[in-house]
């Protein structure tokens, strides 16, 4: 019989039940046991569901109140000195490594968050070193495997796997040069022993365990490594189905298929082309393999016919008690229901399946797949081909005169007037700003005023007039509060955005967009990307009428504010029937009118943040030429048809840059900001090297925390920079913008900036 299963169901309720809850507690309005009882319904609800639907391996144990490698870390005793002895439960412990504390006289940053792979998801980075004292604090594995079993639900328990979790971590403070964190897996072993050793006891029968480094090219210097580890874990743990996504195995599916493990997962929306091999290389093996067809990474419809198709050729080569039906990666990533939409049009809900309906997809493939297929099944089937023709047939639909223009592009279009160098004597003289110029990054707080206000309006409660008064008023309290700060080069505050792409997706034709179609971004702080459904175009002007507001209350310069294009691309859900290069070109060209009209508005700098430029690379370096080649072109598409006096900016945080400099360089932005206060002076060592030409903004200070950076803590970072970076080309900005801070700790902060730029004037003259 062919099993179904999820691998990792959305943890954030169907109404975003968590993060109110969290956020309660963090306010104080809630106790520790009250945030529990949540989470204990919203687990209860996943489990409920997910086996409703008709999945026989529901999981568990991937549950979390912020991020699933922070849970790791707490349970495996990875917790910094620096949060211990401040007297904190282990809960504030928890929140505290994950979002900084700064109450009752305690003050300790966040750890650092980095992207999950090329998601939009965060992970807490473990710091680790030849210090870290490895023992299980608790065990969420075996807790909520018996939470789920109370409820009389059987669950396959989800952890991550060893050597994933030492090479997702950093080297801490204290790590001796040259420190690698996979030493450590010697040490790590028996804790992850102890926890399936006990998992075993408690009576589960098999466990997923997630080793996604191994769709990276780096796996395949862990050969060794990997070797060791299962070889140790085999013996004590329940079945293990070691779980691959994201990506191809390739090269390392050669060793893999070698561990003494019970089961293999690989992803198959990503990457559909590994199956033959993989089938060869598992067909003299006892290995079951686990096949993910149900796109964990976005909303559309799976097409039965063709998982069937993939499902059967499986089942020839293996029999049908080696083969699993899954999604294809945890469904973190995707909104919990479509039932939750309403506004959605009957022929757009159609086309798509969030997390609930992608569970029920994985049991009605399975059940074909196992000859199990009673009427329901066959109606399910009959209506799949239905919707999936239906879509196919809308596909077809196009805008003629989008497609004509991504054809006519030329080269001279992705160019600047002139280089550089010539540019910048041009708009120092424009711009006329001192040096060491202080900006931030465009957003200020969203303040439960603004976002109640907007809900109002979604509700007919306020006018549109009423709405758009209340946002100029919004608009001219950020101008006034940044001149008497003395900020100068001046942002709008961005308070008409709901989210930097969300409101771009709103305004662009080609695009719809969900009523609760919540995805967890890092936290307590989700996004709802919005979905390309078909052709990118712009009816009308986005943001030229509050930009021009904003200049228009101000004698200090203005920067324009918008989403670049691959970052729109990325952080929304793409269409599946064009390719990404195509719809980033298209995004390009409906933001170049949106930059040209901004200049001819009289906006003199014009920020296009492209944060997510990083996040997209290919995980495979083979990959990666062809993927910068038409990122960096789309955002020099969307910002080279300005003059030369028109300053362009743009914004990249987690700035793990790697060796994508060159391209960095290529995007020609005039001025860069990027997120630096948390990691070391080498990421800015790096662009030395490279000789980085164009200005720049390392961030001064952490903005995901509330923590307020002291006057002296900013001096330090920008003598830091001054040591390695050339002073006329350095802007003064935080690493990212404000909209989740309070306005106490945003004065506080940027007040302490402005007076470590002025200092730096008078030091660095
Ligand atoms: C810069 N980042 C972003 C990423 N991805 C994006 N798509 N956007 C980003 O900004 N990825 C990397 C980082 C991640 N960082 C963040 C930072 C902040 C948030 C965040 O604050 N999210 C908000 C939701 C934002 C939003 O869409 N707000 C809407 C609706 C708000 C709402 O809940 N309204 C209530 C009613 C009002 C009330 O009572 O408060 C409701 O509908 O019930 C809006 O402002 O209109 C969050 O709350 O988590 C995300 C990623
Ligand atoms: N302009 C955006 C960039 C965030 S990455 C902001 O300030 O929120
Ligand atoms: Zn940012």
């Amino acid at each position: 019989m062919v099993l179904s299963s999820v691998l990792g169901f959305p943890r954030i309720g169907v109404n975003r039940e968590v993060k109110k809850a969290v956020e309660a507690y963090w306010g104080g309005k809630i106790s520790a046991d009250e945030l529990t009882k949540v989470s204990a319904e919203v687990k209860k609800y996943n489990w409920t569901n997910v086996k409703a639907k008709g999945v026989d391996l529901v999981p568990s144990g991937e549950f979390s109140l912020y991020d699933h490698v922070l849970d790791h870390s707490a349970s495996f005793n990875v917790i910094p000195k620096r949060y211990l002895g401040h007297g904190l439960s282990a809960l504030d412990i928890y929140f505290a490594m994950g979002r900084g504390r700064q109450a009752d006289g305690v003050d300790v940053p966040a750890c650092e968050m980095k992207k999950w792979f090329d998601s939009n998801y965060h992970f807490v980075v473990p710091e680790l070193s030849d210090e870290t004292d490895f023992k299980l604090n608790f065990n969420k594995a075996v807790e909520e495997y018996n939470e789920a079993k109370a409820l009389g639900i059987e669950t396959r328990p989800v952890v991550l796997g060893p050597v994933s979790y030492l090479v997702l971590g950093k080297p801490a403070r204290e790590a001796k040069p040259g420190f690698q964190p996979i030493s450590l897996l010697p040490k790590l072993l028996p804790v992850y022993k102890q926890l399936l050793a006990e998992l075993k006891a408690a009576g589960a029968t098999s466990v997923q365990i997630d080793e996604p480094i191994l769709v990276l090219d780096t796996a395949a210097y862990l050969e060794k490594q990997y070797a060791t580890a299962y070889s140790e874990l085999v013996p004590v743990a329940p079945k293990i189905v070691l779980t691959t996504y994201f990506g191809r195995l390739d090269s390392n599916l050669t060793f893999v298929a070698k561990l003494p493990v019970a089961g293999l997962h690989i992803d198959l929306d990503r990457a559909p082309a590994q199956l033959n091999a993989t089938l060869a290389a598992v067909k003299p093996t006892s290995l079951v393999l686990s096949l993910g067809v149900v796109s964990g990474r976005n909303i559309w419809k799976t097409d039965f016919q063709a998982a069937i198709k993939l499902g059967q050729k499986a089942i020839d080569t293996l029999g049908s008690d080696r083969v699993i039906i899954a999604t294809s990666s945890s469904l973190l990533h995707t909104p919990v229901t479509l039932s939750s939409e309403n506004k959605l049009t009957a022929e757009q809900k159609d086309w798509f399946s969030f997390a609930l309906e992608k569970a029920s997809e994985v049991a009605v493939i399975a059940s074909v797949l196992s000859g199990s297929q009673d009427a329901q099944v066959t109606a399910l089937l009959e209506q799949n081909k239905k919707s999936i023709a239906a879509r196919r047939a809308f596909e077809t639909n196009s805008n003629d005169a989008v497609r004509k223009r991504v054809a006519a592009i030329t080269p001279e279009m992705l160019n600047r007037k002139s280089p550089f160098a010539v540019r910048l004597e041009v708009q120092k003289k424009h711009l006329d700003l001192p040096k060491f110029p202080t900006t931030t990054i465009g957003s200020f707080p969203q303040t439960k005023e603004i976002r109640t206000t907007r809900a109002k309006l979604g509700k007919g409660e306020i006018s549109q007039a009423e709405y758009d008064k209340f946002i100029e008023k919004e608009i001219e309290t950020v101008v006034r509060f940044q001149e008497k700060v003395g900020l100068d080069l001046l942002v709008h505050g961005e308070p008409e955005r709901n989210d930097m792409v969300q409101y771009f997706g709103e305004q662009l034709d080609g695009f719809v967009f969900t009523q609760n179609g919540w995805v967890q971004s890092y936290g307590s702080r989700y996004v709802r990307p919005p979905i390309i459904v078909s052709d990118v175009s712009r009816p009308f002007p986005m943001t030229v009428r509050w930009s021009s507001y904003a200049q228009s209350v101000t004698k200090k310069p203005m920067k324009g504010m918008l989403t670049g294009p691959v970052t729109i691309l990325n952080w929304s859900f793409p269409r599946a029937d064009v390719s990404r290069e195509i719809q980033a070109k298209q995004l390009a060209l409906a933001l170049r009118d949106e930059v040209n009209d901004l200049e001819k508005a009289g906006i003199s700098a014009i920020q296009v943040d492209e944060p997510a430029i990083r996040e997209g690379l290919p995980l495979r370096r083979s990959d990666w030429d062809t993927y910068l080649t038409w990122a960096v072109d789309s955002f020099r598409l969307a910002t080279a048809g300005v003059t030369d006096t028109l300053q362009t900016h743009s914004h990249f945080c987690y700035s793990d840059f790697g060796d994508i400099f060159p391209s960095i360089q290529r995007l020609d932005a005039d001025v860069i900001s990027i997120e630096a206060s948390k990691s070391d002076m080498k990421l800015l060592q790096t662009f030395k090297e490279y000789g980085y030409s164009n200005e720049i903004g390392p961030g001064v200070y952490d903005i995901h925390s509330p923590r307020v950076p002291g006057e002296q803590e900013i001096k330090d970072r920008i003598a830091a920079m001054l040591e390695i970076l050339p002073d006329h080309l350095l802007f003064i900005n935080p690493d990212c913008g404000l909209k989740t801070r309070g306005w106490k700790e945003t004065e506080a902060s940027l007040a302490n900036l402005v007076a470590a730029a002025r200092w730096a004037r008078q030091q660095f003259a």
